[in-house]
């Protein structure tokens, strides 16, 4: 991130003194580096306010290290200290106790506007930039409800089966943090706008083995309420704000506590953000920390379970990914059994989790919670929700993941593994890039893409698309910086320049191997868009394949002297063996294909030549000699 613009901010924080009348204009540093150490005063307020971090209900300030990254050194750490840490999936349960989890889910609205101020939501500007004067609590400045942030909010509440509440009001709830500069966060919670909802979640979408095949969670409410400031922290208790973020408009997701599996609650936050996705409700995924999640955990002894009493919760606030969702609630679930055997009692409290460690650590306990007085706003009228509106999204709200899911498995052979990651990647949006390359391609192909395709072979075309979609596009970002993909489905590969890339690979015109170079030639921009079939034709890349008599004859050589192995083939026809020995076939082909011209062969041709040859030729010969 660039560095923080503080000079505007600095005199209103520090002086009350603003010059601006509309937003903030951002300076741009004079030169690199004149700015880096912060003034006596910036200290001043940062190290003033740094106690009340221990209080404050949310803080990003935690540094970015890539997930990679983070998990690698977790992994060493693990490895180094000679603890080897239980599987997931074999610890979804402890025998004598029950788990019970509720999650609160918070997630950026996608609107162009602030929730109470004209300013624009865009995260990626100048830091500071878009922040109107209510933003920042100029006194004499009004919140004024943008109705047009109500769509997004609306529709997320009908994808999560909530009944909209004709009512709702704002209230305002009461702490003092650096990141909230009206000393209140308005946000609804006695009267929010949806309530009584409910998410379904399949043992596809990832839900512990014990929860059988399905699973209903309710949705008790949800609300909307204004972000804060974006912290980050630097060196010397130092934090650089960025109040773009100030008043975006978000909704607070509240599930009931009827969770009872850890891989149960990373399932619903994932299926949470799929469903958000595919209304277009949300700005970005967990990755880009367009939604985050606490979690509330408690335990009781399965004896207990009859009398309908949930054990203390604690709450584990700020988890920003699925799987820290899921290692936190096994680590406060195993404490609060811990502190229960010991026969200590679980204090209610709000503890923290940082990716890579073991335990959940204490943040504030009861005693320490903040008294947040709500109190009805006096500037904000009630929110009146009509039922043409709500009858409107409905009736506009397009295919939900589920249907979707079924419809990837049922028209194109997709697994659902595979249905299910094209749905997650990209917030969305690779599914959008995979339907506009498959259009191309059916084109290109002649194919009717509303025809039902039932057949294999009607399949292979998607199947190839899937493929390349999910790993060979995937392979790119391991390597290099990200796709680019936008939210419309359109990347650094454009969806029609891999439909031509995968129309010759599919009509066996160029090899897979030509195939991923070309991939990279395009992402790299060494091939311009529209140019494929040229870059084919200047390097002679075309593929001629080599005849079945040369294919025979390369079958021919790379058998010479392998006795033993046709043996193998020669056990399984005569039953002796169950499997047929598709290892050594692979092997065989491997040695045609290292003898033969590589560029010319492709190995599905090989293997099928081999196998004939083996069956058709070897064998008989082998039998007839015995
Ligand atoms: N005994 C319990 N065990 C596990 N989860 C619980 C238990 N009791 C309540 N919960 C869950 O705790 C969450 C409470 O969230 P809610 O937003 O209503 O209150 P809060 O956490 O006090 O407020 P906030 O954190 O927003 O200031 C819900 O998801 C609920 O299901
Ligand atoms: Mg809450
Ligand atoms: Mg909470």
């Amino acid at each position: 991130m660039s560095r923080v613009p503080t000079a505007e901010l600095r005199r209103y924080l520090l002086t009350g003194h603003i010059r601006c009348r509309d937003c903030l204009r951002a300076r741009l540093p004079r030169s690199p580096g004149t700015t880096a150490s912060p003034s006596r005063q910036t200290r001043a307020f940062a190290s003033q306010n740094a106690t009340i971090a221990s209080i404050a209900p949310s803080v990003s300030a935690a540094p970015v290290t890539p997930l990679r990254k983070q998990l690698k050194e977790q992994a060493k750490a693990l490895k180094a200290s000679g603890t080897k840490k239980k599987r997931n999936a074999d610890n979804q349960t402890v025998p004598g106790w029950e788990l019970t989890v509720g999650i609160e889910i918070h997630a950026q609205l996608n609107t162009a506007r602030k929730l109470f101020s004209a300013a624009a939501t865009s995260f990626n500007d100048i830091p500071n930039s878009n922040v109107a004067l209510f933003d920042v609590a100029m006194p004499g400045s009004q919140p004024i409800f943008q109705p047009e942030t109500l769509i997004p909010a609306v529709r997320a509440a009908l994808a999560l089966n909530c009944a909209i509440q004709p009512v709702s009001r704002f209230d305002r709830k009461h702490y003092f943090h650096w990141d909230q500069p009206a000393g209140y966060q308005i946000t609804q919670y006695y009267e929010p706008f949806a309530r009584d909802g409910r998410i379904t979640l399949y043992a596809r979408d990832g839900i512990a083995p014990e929860d059988g095949d399905r699973v209903d969670v309710g949705i008790k409410q949800v609300q909307m309420e204004q972000d804060t400031a974006k912290t980050t922290a630097q060196p010397g208790e130092v934090h650089w704000l960025d109040f773009n973020r100030v008043g975006v408009p978000l909704i607070e997701i509240i599930t009931l506590p009827q969770i009872h599996h850890p891989a149960t609650a990373a399932a619903l936050v994932r299926k949470v953000q799929m469903l958000l996705a595919s209304v277009d409700a949300c700005v970005s995924g967990m990755e880009a920390g367009g939604l985050r999640a606490d979690v509330n955990v408690s335990v009781r002894r399965t004896e207990d379970v009859a009398t309908g009493k949930l054990g203390t919760r604690t709450e584990i606030k700020n988890l920003s990914s699925f799987k820290a969702v899921e290692d936190a609630i096994i680590a406060e679930r195993d404490r609060q059994i811990a502190v229960l055997e010991a026969g200590g009692v679980v204090e209610g409290e709000t503890r923290g989790w940082s990716l890579g460690s073991t335990g959940t650590r204490r943040l504030r306990g009861k005693e320490g919670e903040v008294d947040y007085r709500y109190m009805p706003d006096p500037d904000l009228g009630p929110v009146v929700i009509g039922d043409d509106l709500v009858g409107h999204l409905a009736a506009s709200m397009g295919v939900l993941p589920d249907p979707e899911i079924d419809m990837l498995i049922a028209r194109y052979g997709l697994s659902a593994k595979d249905a299910l990651s094209l749905m997650l990647l990209d917030n969305g949006a690779r599914i959008q890039y995979f339907y506009r390359l498959l259009d191309t391609l059916d084109e290109r192909l002649g194919i009717d893409s509303s025809a039902e395709l039932e057949t294999r072979s009607g399949h292979r075309h998607a199947l190839l698309a899937v493929n390349w979609c999910l790993h060979e596009l995937g392979k790119l970002t391991e390597l290099s910086a990200d796709l680019g993909m936008t939210p419309e489905g359109e990347c650094k590969v454009p969806s029609a320049d891999l439909a031509a890339i995968l129309y010759h690979l599919h009509k066996r015109e160029i090899t897979a191997k030509v195939a991923k170079d070309l991939l990279w030639g395009v992402f790299r921009g060494d091939i311009t868009s529209g140019a494929v079939s040229e870059a084919i034709n200047a390097n002679d890349l075309w593929f001629q394949e080599i005849s079945e008599q040369d294919y025979a004859a390369l079958a021919d050589q790379a058998v010479e002297g392998e006795a033993k192995v046709l043996g193998e083939f020669l056990r399984f026809k005569q039953g002796k063996a169950k499997a047929y020995p598709q290892g050594k076939l692979m092997f065989l082909v491997g040695k045609m294909m290292r003898t033969g011209p590589e560029e010319r062969m492709d190995p599905a041709s090989a293997e099928r030549v081999m196998r004939s040859r083996i069956e058709e030729v070897y064998l008989l010969a082998l039998e007839g000699s015995k």
